[in-house]
């Protein structure tokens, strides 16, 4: 600890620092100011014992105490004075740390790699720092200020017992030794089972967060799922409620052992102050004085073990919080500098092989194939056979492993990966829900330009949202979450279609639809696809789908089978060579038939 501790404490000046430098500063002065008004009033305590133990009469000895005890008077109000300032300066500075630990947390999990959300050892460190992060960085800058409060008392309680009588300074260390211990070993047991128990809550919260689900409700009943899943969150609690019980009564043992020594101390230390006076080795004034000194010195070091020790602790959780700021800036998407260009004739992927972390087989494996504007691609087959893994790298979302990417020839690792997606509109396959207003949905397909309702209708007309939006309550401006007062909720497929709304919103060269139309009705469907068609003009639309009867018109098709490529042509190409693609048009066509 004694030697974490200063580094520590310089992390803690430093968020403070970061935070708020103005206050920070006064927070020194004030606590500076605040020890020299301490030790003043410690010191004048002698001059006022001294006054009053004098031989002479009465009123004689208390006027010669006054003095003093006008200067004790004035010390102690400017020490407190000065306590409370440094309370509003540690009021102004915590929240402002804690916010600004939020979003360095939330600036660096925005900008980590993709894949780096399926490692999960990362998303366990993610939710330490996220549970813990932004109040351990709080904590450690106000009791790093409790702490150094205290210490500057003390170092004024301390230099006054040095100058009445030298044993009396190391006697009162040693009554706060056990107790140090004793917080310190606390300490270290919390925060051991804390790690220990992440992977448990982190379980945990994520079952009980779908047993209060709005979207898990329906299938949570219809499957009679509840009891299985409160057993499986019962079970969860109980781990961890055993191991809570067994670390606070560890916890209780080590504080009662540390207490009962630190307690012997104290008595040693006042034995020693009476057996001075005894011997007369020490005169009355300056042994009351001692016992007062003593007494605050005392004070302040329980207080010091206190803050000390919730430093200890808190700096635990921050080094948590440091370590996944560093692993995730460590996992930062490269930023190369080069842009991608606005427009393209062909976006090639030579050789391209990913993998998932800890994935035993790569997703996809030496892929070739080439896309060129205007055209529309299809990527077909079986479930897990690497379509939407294709085009989460067509997308600039994950980066191959091996081979790459090339647009007109030049290879896309050079490119910024967000001045790739610039160019790229993404329908995926389970668009997320955003608790905004319907125009906003579709605005934010192209955030940074100014939605004009003329071209979010124009988008909405296309992507077939239009109809549903303006039966809703207030239209465009409808907030699209439950959640929410007079907010509302939307079906699968209408989700579905403001999603590729905003991807015609989008404008971009390059359009990616992952199974688009899987909740929309047949209508719908038709209408997409052919709006599609027309969007082609120009751009370059890749299509990933089940639904054979929308793959056939398109110009090319790629057949993917467990990671690579198997097939490749046109329609009528694909169903001459009789292959994996012939096979699921037939099926499909011939349930149609029979049906
Ligand atoms: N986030 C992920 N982490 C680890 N493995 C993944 C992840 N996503 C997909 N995979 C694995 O990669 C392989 C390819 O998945 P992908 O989603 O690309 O298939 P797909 O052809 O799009 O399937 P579907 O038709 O079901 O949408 C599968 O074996 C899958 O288990």
């Amino acid at each position: 600890m004694a030697r974490r501790l200063p580094r520590l404490l310089g992390q803690a000046w430093l968020l403070a620092w970061r935070a708020d430098r103005r206050t920070s500063v006064a927070l020194v002065v004030a606590q500076i100011v605040g020890g020299v008004a301490s030790a003043v009033g410690m010191i004048s305590v002698v001059g006022v014992l001294d006054g009053l133990l004098r031989d002479g009469p009465t009123p004689e000895r208390v006027r010669a105490a006054v003095p003093s005890l006008l200067l004790f008077v004035g010390a102690s109000a400017v020490r407190s004075a000065l306590e409370s300032a440094g309370a509003a300066a540690n009021g102004r500075l915590t929240p402002q740390v804690s916010q600004e630990a939020e979003m360095r947390l939330l600036t660096l999990t925005t900008r980590v790699e993709l894949s780096t959300f399926d490692d999960p050892a990362w998303r366990d460190a993610m939710q330490r720092a996220r549970s813990r992060g932004a109040s351990a960085a709080a904590q450690l800058v106000n009791q790093a200020i409790q702490l150094v409060t205290n210490v500057v008392g003390l170092i004024a309680a301390a230099g006054v017992l040095a100058v009445l009588h030298p044993v009396l300074l190391p006697l009162l260390v040693l009554t706060v030794l056990p107790v140090g211990w004793a917080a310190v070993r606390s300490a270290r047991l919390d925060h051991r089972r804390f790690v220990r128990l992440i992977a448990v809550w982190r379980r945990e919260s994520m079952l009980s967060g779908l047993l209060a689900d709005r979207e898990a409700a329906p299938e949570l009943r219809a499957f009679t799922l509840r009891t299985y899943l409160l057993g499986e969150v019962r079970r969860m609690i109980g781990i961890s409620t055993r191991q809570e019980i067994q670390v606070a009564a560890q916890q209780v043992r080590t504080r009662m052992a540390g207490a009962a020594l630190g307690a012997a101390a104290t008595g040693l230390t006042y034995g020693v102050l009476l057996w001075l006076l005894w011997t007369g080795r020490m005169d009355l004034a300056v042994g009351g004085a001692a016992a007062y000194a003593i007494s605050l010195g005392i004070s302040r070091l329980s207080q010091i073990t206190y803050a000390a020790n919730t430093v200890f602790q808190q700096g635990l959780y921050f080094a948590d919080f440091e370590g996944f700021c560093e692993l995730s800036r460590a996992r930062a998407e490269p930023e190369p500098g080069g842009v991608a260009p606005p427009a393209f004739h062909e976006i090639e992927l030579r050789d391209v092989t990913f993998s998932y972390p800890d994935a035993e087989q790569p997703a996809v494996r030496e892929m070739t194939l080439t896309l060129r504007r205007g055209e529309v691609i299809a990527l077909v087959g079986e479930n897990g056979s690497g379509k939407s893994t294709l085009a989460a790298l067509l997308a600039g979302l994950y980066r191959p492993q091996e081979g790459a990417v090339l647009w007109d020839g030049v290879d896309a690792a050079g490119f910024d990966p967000e001045s790739v997606r610039e160019r790229v509109a993404v329908v995926m396959q389970e668009p997320t829900r955003w608790p905004l207003t319907a125009r906003q949905n579709i605005g934010i397909g192209r955030q940074e330009r100014v939605a004009g309702m003329a071209e979010v209708r124009a988008a909405a007309r296309a992507g077939d949202a239009d109809e549903f939006i303006m039966e809703l309550k207030r239209r465009y401006e409808t907030l699209l979450s439950r959640h929410f007062t007079d907010g509302a909720d939307l079906s699968g497929g209408q989700w579905q279609r403001l999603a590729v709304s905003r991807a015609f919103y989008r404008d971009a060269p390059l359009l990616i639809c992952d199974e688009p139309t899987a909740n929309l009705d047949a209508r719908a469907e038709h209408d997409v696809y052919q709006r599609l068609r027309e969007l082609a003009a120009g751009r370059t639309v890749v299509l990933i789908t089940h639904r054979m009867a929308s793959v056939r018109e398109a110009d090319r098709i790629y057949v993917l089978d467990h990671g690579v490529l198997a097939e490749q042509g046109g329609h009528a190409e694909l169903m001459e060579a009789g292959g994996i693609y012939a096979q699921m048009f037939t099926l499909q066509a011939s349930a149609y038939q029979s049906a």
